[in-house]
This record gives structure tokens, sequence and C-alpha cells, in this order.
């Protein structure tokens, strides 16, 4: 398999879990037409994911076939049935399916046939065009969506496949795009955004899109990263196909996704009316404990799991990068086989975990929203969300990493007392009450113990990120003499008596100048 283009370390401005207090909310517009086709569900009342239809009926070139079988698929999944036939014939698409459904390939493979149908590559040409432009919101998903791409272009060797993301020096990317002429380039949006404005040549390249594809588009369209995708649609032609697949369309985005598709668009949704978004093999559950208690609660969850199934593969989420550090540091302590991976981690570092924990059993991933979407890591037995996820949307794509391919898995949220109006906006969701787990006194010496271990400035920064994710949530962040109180309680369980101060700047950019129980420096 060939490898996606070069991964070096650093820091993407567009990650999803950003720290510095100052959150970007989904804000959408509702203007504008549609003409969407919603279509009868193609779905079994089951969770089956899988068609009846094979890769072989349907018009696919011949050497796209052997690189599917080689790859080990052989019938279509449900999306990938549903959405092919409309793909091929040149439609423009926005796909609803649920998580771990094989959207990627649903994507990729009519996006290679256009790719196979263009005139080959001049190899004197200077500036050979991108065919396929593919924008994922992550890093992570950007990598993994490239890999995809590589394993079905097997057969393929006059296709190449790059990536640009975050994280990598632009000089070795912009090099990289030099010696290597590709027809399909998957990338983050901030980082495509800046080849299009510093990379010689690469916008006149760019004019050679036939089909953008936007994979996660909900996220793509929301706030943090309109205004990018905005731009980068001016810089790519009108006449073009256009692909756009999520597990979650809230109704803004429908409302708005004609920014970059058709009027004639199908909108094509695979999950059956009156179904849930989320899997009904994933048990989902939720505890509701006050902040002090849940430490050591994450513990025993932990450890009650661990023991009931010795293949645990555990992914939890938390608020924030900074949070995220923290509770890894916390759980490494109490001696789990803990990895993390946030976005203030190298690109390098969380290529490498990331590898790791897709290969491993009897391991822990502590880690941020950067790992929310997409990421097909297989196997999963249980995903814990520590804290107030951002949206309904991203709830479901953070249990979405367990129960992929039709298996079965678990999902526990962990939220305070205040917190309990989240449930509400996840009414339509199974989300059903857990046993309230009991913690004796040893474990809560423990983590205790533990707790104190962790050097200050973890502390300190993970109180900080917890004040801005909060500021940011309207229901906690409008009232802020509450949401310091709140700040102070999570100060509180981490073992300060005292909470740690804060800088002024920081302090003024959140709006919390002057509020009760905060200190400055
Ligand atoms: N036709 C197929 N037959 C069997 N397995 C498949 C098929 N197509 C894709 N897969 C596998 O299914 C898994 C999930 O696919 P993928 O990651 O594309 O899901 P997704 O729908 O994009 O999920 P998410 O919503 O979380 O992004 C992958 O491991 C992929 O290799």
């Amino acid at each position: 398999m060939r490898n996606p283009g070069g991964l070096v370390t650093g820091e993407d401005s567009n990650d999803d879990d950003d720290d510095n207090g100052v959150f970007e909310k989904n804000a959408l517009s509702s203007t504008g037409l549609k003409k969407e086709l919603d279509r009868p569900s193609l779905s079994s009342s089951s969770d089956s994911f899988m068609s009846e239809t094979r890769f072989d009926q349907c018009s696919i070139s011949p050497l796209s076939l052997k690189g599917i079988k080689d790859a080990g698929y052989e019938k279509m999944t449900v999306v990938q049935a549903a959405t092919l036939p409309a793909i091929v014939k040149g439609k423009d698409v926005l796909a609803k399916a649920k998580t771990g459904t094989g959207k990627t390939v649903a994507f990729l493979l009519p996006s290679i046939e256009v790719v196979v149908k263009s005139p080959p590559l001049d190899r004197d040409q200077k500036r050979p065009p991108i065919i396929v432009l593919v924008i994922c919101p992550t890093r992570e998903l950007a990598t993994q969506a490239a890999t995809e791409a590589n394993t079905l272009l097997k057969y393929h060797p006059s296709i190449g496949v790059q990536v640009v993301i975050g994280g990598v020096r632009i000089a070795s990317e912009q090099r990289n795009l030099q010696a290597n002429p590709c027809q399909i380039l998957v990338a983050t949006p901030g980082r495509l955004k800046d080849h299009i404005e510093n990379t010689p040549g690469f916008a006149t390249r760019l004019m050679g899109v036939k089909v953008l594809v936007l994979d996660e588009a909900d996220r793509l369209l929301d706030m943090g990263f309109r205004k990018d995708i905005e731009k980068i649609i001016t810089a790519i032609p009108k006449q073009r196909q256009t692909l756009m697949f999520s597990a979650t369309v809230p109704e803004e985005v429908r409302q708005i996704c004609h920014a970059a598709l058709k009027r004639d668009h199908e909108f094509i949704n695979t999950v059956e009316e009156g179904a849930e978004d989320t899997h009904s093999k994933v048990r989902q559950m939720h505890v509701i404990a006050p902040l002090d208690k849940q430490f050591p609660l994450l513990y025993v969850i932990l450890k009650d799991h661990i023991a009931d199934d010795p293949d645990y593969k555990v992914i939890v989420f938390c608020t924030t990068a900074r949070v995220t550090g923290l509770v890894a540091g916390l759980l490494g302590e109490l001696n789990l086989n803990i990895r993390e991976i946030h976005s203030r981690k190298g690109q390098a570092y969380r290529t490498r975990v990331s590898d790791e924990f897709r290969k491993s059993r009897g391991i822990i991933l502590v880690t941020s929203d950067v790992s929310a979407r997409g990421v097909d890591y297989p196997d999963v037995t249980l995903v814990i969300q520590v804290g107030l996820p951002a949206s309904r949307e991203q709830y479901i794509h953070r249990l979405g990493r367990t129960g992929r391919k039709g298996k079965e898995g678990e999902g526990i949220l962990l939220l305070a007392p205040w917190e309990e109006f989240f449930l509400s906006t996840a009414r339509d969701l199974p989300i059903t009450e857990a046993p309230m787990p009991s913690i004796d006194p040893d474990t809560k010496k423990k983590v205790e113990r533990a707790l104190s271990q962790l050097d200050m400035n973890s502390k300190q920064t993970a109180y900080q990120a917890w004040l801005g994710y909060y500021n940011s949530q309207k229901k906690v962040g409008n009232d802020k003499y509450r949401l310091v109180e709140l700040a102070n309680e999570f100060s509180r369980s981490m073992g300060l008596d005292t909470p740690p101060a804060i800088p002024k700047l920081v302090l003024g950019k959140m709006g919390l100048r002057n509020i009760p129980g905060l200190r400055s420096k």
C-alpha cells in the first residue's frame, strides 16, 4: 500500500478541541432553495449495514474492482449501494448514513472512476490538474481517507493521492506536491486555504477539480470552518460534482448546503424514517454525578469494564485538549494502559498513537474531539464521554467510534447534575440511566493520591480550558457567576484548595473580568 503524503509535527489552528476559551458555535443561516429527494430507506429494521448488491454488478472499472476485492470488500454497504448509482450519473449528492457504515468508500470509489475517465496526465505538464478534492475536518480523518484511497488504487499505478493537513511544514508539502503530481488531494480546510494563498501554481491545479467531497459535511459547514470552505469553493470550478457525507445532517445544514450543491442535488438518507441516528446494537447509558465524584467514578467504570472484558478497547472523550491531558495523566498514574491524542500533541505522535490504538487490545485512548468523527478504530468495546458534549451531533459521532460495521458496543455519558439538560437535546436517542457504580473508600483514596501526583501546570491549564469550554456553552456560560462557581468545583475535584490564577488577558477575552471567585495574574 502506498503512503499518503508526508506527516511531520506541529499544530493546526482548526483542530476540534481548542483550549483558548474562544469556541465557535453552530450558528447557521437558513436561506436559499433546495430540491431534495428523500429516498425510501434502504436499511432494514435491524442495524444491518450490508446491502445485497455486489461491487461487480455496478459500472466500476475492472482495476478498481480488483482493488476492492483485495481490500476484502465483496458486497456494498447500504450507503454505498444507495449513493453509487446517483454519483456515477454525475449527480450532486448529500448523503446521511450511520457511523461506521462505509461512507468513505462510497465517495472515494466513484471519485476514482471520474479520474479513470479523465485524460491521462501529461508528464511534461507543469501544473498537472487536481481532479478530486476531498476535504475532512481533522488530520486523522484526512490521513485515513487517503489511506483508504490508496487501498482502492492498488491497481491504478498512474493515479496519485496526496494529503495536505495542518501540523506538517508547509514547505515539505509544497515539495511533495511539486514532485508527485496527484489527481486526488485530501485536505483539512485551513491548510488547503494556505496552499491556495501561498503555493505557486496550486490555484491553477485546482482549476482542474471535477469532484469536490465534503466528508463530515455538517462539521465543515458549521461556523468553525464555514469561511474557509466558502473561500475554497471560490477557488474551484463551478462546473463540478459535489458530494457531501455525514452521519448527522441537522436541518440547518440542509438549509445551507445549496452553498456548495447544485439545486437538483439528491438527498440520500439511509437512516430509516423514525429510527435513531445511532446503532441499536450500541447500549447507551448515562451516569449523573457531581464533579467531585467524577474522577473516582471514571476509574471504577473503567476497572469494571476491564474486569468484564479482557479484550477491552476503550475511548474516553473529554471536553478539551488540556482536560484530556489531565485525565490521561490521572488514569496513567492509576496504572491503566493509557494512550492520549489531542491537539496539544505533535502530529507525528498523534499518528503513531492512533496506529498503535488501531492495532491493540487491552488499551484505553483518552482523547478530545479530534477523534470524534470518522476515525475507524476496529472493535472499540466502550466509549465514555466525560462532561457536556458540544452538541447532540458530536455525541452521536463520538459514540459512533464503537459499534462499527454492525458490531456491538457500549456508550456511557458521565454528566454533572447541572449538565443533565443535555439529555433533553438528545431525547430521540435511547440513552438510559445506568446503575450508579459504588466507590469504596480505598478507591477514593487511591484516586486522591493519584491526583496529588499530577503536576500543577496540568491542573492550571485544565482549569483554564474547562472554564473556556463551558463559557462557550450557552446554557452554562450565560450565567458567569454560576460558571465560575462550577469551575471552582472542578478545581476542587482536581484536589486544589484554591483555584489557579488565570492571565488577565485571557479573562478579558472570555468576558470574565471581575467575576467573584476567579483569580487573575
Ligand atoms: N463494502 C464493504 N464491505 C465491508 N467492509 C467495508 C465496506 N466498505 C467499507 N468497509 C469498512 O467499514 C469500516 C467503516 O467504514 P468508514 O470508516 O468509511 O465508515 P463511515 O461511515 O465513514 O463512519 P463515520 O461516520 O464514523 O465516519 C471501514 O473499516 C471500512 O474499511
